[in-house]
């Protein structure tokens, strides 16, 4: 997850071109960071750097320094903005230069290949037309490698571009010096493998089929990288891309159409059937059904109203709609969902880094150890044609581009599809949160119930009305926004005054002053503490409310309790099934509420959970989730509301619904946007996917280089051969990770 900036600093995002291999993010990240005040995060995967400097710097300054270290950096175009432009302009054309300095270097390399394996082919000489068709190759099909190894040099530093580039010159070196001044060029055949050691001159054999082949197979990894890089990234691109281009404006009854940019907050836009609605709003006038399946996966399009919220980017399914805009631009919840999926891609798993680090102090250690049995083989007495192939294979076969791409690809292609199924993961520690889990939280209201109540009775003692006491209650819960709170305002049977001195007391109640009077809402025990005890018909009231698995609250001002107001929510379709799955995946329920124990309990039973942890005021939440952590447990919890905030930050696991506040889903790791919980399970499976994705490849590109650099020392291994294992290598990884795009989740989508 990238990390949020302090008032006194400025986040920068820059795009950064020219990197070829994960060291050069670690070493554009190392550049940054040296600037005072600097941390900043460089993504090899997304050609981004996320940047926190102190603020008033000059984007620049970074820029500038990203531009020594052999790179070129710019500031991106904004999200939702130019980005049919970007993807088209910029990611593509690298990809096409590379594509044909693959395809003439492989039309140069195989005749090259052809003649060095094939006996047949070796006419009179064959070795110079060998050396004309491998030399464009070596000079300008590697070039790109040549250049970086260059900037390197300049800055005294080495990556894996140095070791193919060193790797492939020295074959080549070692060829023009065999050709020009050796035995080479002027017998029939040479033995172009070196699987057996031969003991004569060396100046007999020529490698120019392996400086050509090390080039070619190196530039077609490169290539599908590129490419699946470019595919990976598209989801993310592709909602980005959801957004409405343009709005229809209502001002003083004409309807105006204007882009997008030019909407602003209050105003009124009308979207027709069939169109997407423009930005997030509040429908003022029409009632239609929604089509959020673009952002929730949810496919039945949701019943909207005058007074019910719309989200921008969702297209409306059936009538007109007037709506009044309340959230515009960067604000807006597709904006945010792609900042996640963005922050999330951009961070780097603990194995990773690791990686990272490995890496960077790998390529000189390679260097030695090529130079070490380059000397050793020539000092045992072997030609040295042997002693070059085996420090060429291991220059070669060291590059560890897999490993890095190990991680970002996993990343980038778990977190793209989770945003396209609705689940969205906070970043690669969220994933490694998901592995151990055993336990589920859940909060009840609006998580297991649908958080939507109605008020259902209202009991009051002789001489009090019921819509006296349900029209105080309701200014009072007016400042709330609290559930129960929005049920008592819908009930109530008119407009009502004004409050003052309004306090929310969190698991409690609220109070405040309402025409004159001192007014307390909530729990029973919040009228005991006000001095105002409920009078015992009002006590069996709230006994039976209770009793039938419904909220009974209290209201009381003046010293007195007034009445008892009962409300009750239902539970969400989904919440049964998604519970038994929860159980099939092995994870233990268990529900967490600041309600009674008997509505809890009501509710448990309906969705088949057997735990129940009620009247938890929402400090408590927090202590439940780390004395079931002190028993052993690994705890993912599952909650909507301000007061699971804490909780969710405390639990191994945070999950928030997308319909709940924002500080839920600012303290949660992962987001199901649609609030469906038969998505948790989807979720867990998704970033488990993801994570043993990320695991498989780093073991296969670790355990790749370590059991190859042996053998290459040994001189066991032809560098072409090696060369191509690499770029294989990076294939497979690059493909495993890709594989996460076919995830489908158990049903209903
Ligand atoms: N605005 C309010 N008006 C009336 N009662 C309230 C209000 N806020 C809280 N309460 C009382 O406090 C109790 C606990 O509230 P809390 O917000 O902690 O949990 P909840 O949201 O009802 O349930 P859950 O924890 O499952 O989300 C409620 O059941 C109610 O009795």
């Amino acid at each position: 997850m990238a990390t949020e900036a302090r008032p006194s600093e400025t986040a920068v995002d820059l795009a950064i071109e020219g990197m070829t291999c994960a060291s050069c993010a670690n070493r554009i990240e190392r550049k940054l960071n040296k600037l005072d005040g600097v941390t900043a995060t460089v993504n090899f995967a997304t050609e981004k750097a996320h940047v926190l400097a102190p603020a008033g710097t000059d984007a620049a300054v970074l820029i500038d320094t990203v531009e020594q270290a052999g790179y070129a950096a710019h500031l991106p175009a904004p999200p939702g903005g130019d980005t049919e432009d970007e993807p088209a302009g910029r990611t593509h054309e690298p990809t096409d230069a590379l594509r044909r300095r693959l395809l003439i270097s492989v039309a140069l390399t195989v005749p090259v290949i052809a003649m060095a394996m094939v006996p047949a082919l070796q006419f009179d000489y064959w070795q110079w037309l060998s050396l004309t068709l491998a030399s464009p190759v070596v000079v300008w099909g590697a070039l790109p490698f040549h250049r970086a190894a260059w900037a390197n040099l300049k800055h005294g530093t080495a990556t894996m571009d140095t070791l193919v580039s060193i790797g492939v010159l020295a074959a080549f070196g070692w060829s023009i010096y065999a050709l020009f001044w050796g035995a080479a060029g002027v017998t029939g055949m040479t033995h172009p493998f070196t699987f057996t050691i031969e003991r004569m001159d060396g100046t007999a054999n020529i490698y120019l089929e392996a400086a050509a082949g090390v080039t070619t197979f190196i530039l077609a990894g490169r290539y599908f990288e590129a490419r699946s890089k470019r595919q990976a990234g598209a989801a993310l691109r592709a909602l980005l891309e959801l957004g409405a281009k343009d709005a229809t404006v209502l001002r003083d009854g004409v309807e105006t159409l204007v882009p997008i940019d030019a909407l602003t907050v209050g105003d009124e836009f009308v979207v027709r059937p069939g169109e997407k609605v423009a930005t997030d709003g509040i429908v003022v006038a029409g009632r239609s059904a929604v089509d959020a399946s673009m952002l929730t996966g949810e496919a039945t399009p949701v019943e909207v109203r005058a007074g019910d919220p719309v989200t921008g980017a969702t297209v409306n399914a059936g009538g007109r709609l007037v709506v009044r805009a309340t959230r515009v631009g960067a604000d807006t919840r597709l904006a945010r969902i792609g900042r996640l999926v963005e922050d999330a891609q951009a961070g780097k798993a603990k194995a990773q880094r690791l990686a990272d680090r490995i890496s960077g102090v790998f390529v000189p250690i390679v260097i030695a150890i090529a130079v070490g049995s380059l000397g050793f083989w020539l000092g045992t007495g072997q030609p040295a044609s042997m002693a070059l192939t085996a420090a060429v294979s291991v220059l070669i076969i060291a590059c560890p581009c897999a490993l890095g791409l190990a991680t970002p690809t996993a990343l980038l292609v778990g977190t793209g599809r989770g945003a396209q199924l609705g689940i969205l993961i906070k970043g690669p520690e969220a994933l490694e949160h998901t592995r151990a889990v055993d336990t589920v939280v859940l909060d009840k209201t609006g998580t297991v119930t649908t958080g939507v109540m109605t008020l259902q009775a209202v009991h009051v003692p002789p001489g009090e009305t019921d819509d006296e006491v349900l029209a105080v209650a309701a200014a009072l819960e007016a400042a709330s926004e609290h559930p129960i709170a929005r049920a008592v305002v819908r009930a109530a049977p008119a407009p009502v005054g004004a409050v003052d001195d309004f306090a929310a007391v969190p698991g409690l109640g609220v109070r405040g002053v309402v025409g004159g009077r001192a007014v307390t809402v909530g729990r029973p025990s919040l009228l005991d503490e006000a001095a105002m005890p409920l009078p015992d018909e009002l006590r069996a009231a709230l006994a039976e409310a209770q009793h039938r698995g419904q909220t009974p609250i209290a209201v009381g001002w003046d010293g007195a309790a007034r009445g008892v107001l009962v409300v009750s929510d239902e539970v969400k379709p989904t919440s049964c099934e998604a519970i038994a799955r929860l159980r099939d995946l092995g994870l233990r329920p268990i529900m967490l509420t600041g309600d009674n124990e008997h509505a809890a309990r009501f509710v448990a039973a309906q969705v088949g959970i057997d735990e129940v942890i009620a009247d938890v005021l929402p400090a408590q939440k927090v202590d439940a989730v780390r004395h079931l952590q002190a028993d052993g447990r690994a705890v993912a919890m599952v909650g909507d509301g301000v007061n699971d905030a804490a909780a969710l930050a405390t639990a191994d696991l945070g999950i928030a619904m997308g319909t709940g506040t924002d500080a839920a889903i600012e303290a949660a790791d992962l987001t199901l946007v649609s609030g469906d919980l038969s998505t948790v399970v989807d979720a867990i499976k998704l970033s488990r996917r993801t994570l043993s994705t990320i695991k498989a490849n780093l073991f296969w590109a670790f355990a790749y280089n370590v059991a190859a650099l042996p053998l290459a020392a040994a001189g066991l291994l032809n560098p072409m051969l090696a060369g191509a294992a690499m770029a294989l290598s990076s294939v497979f990884v690059v493909s495993n990770s890709l594989r996460l795009r076919s995830f489908r989740p158990q049903k209903g989508y």
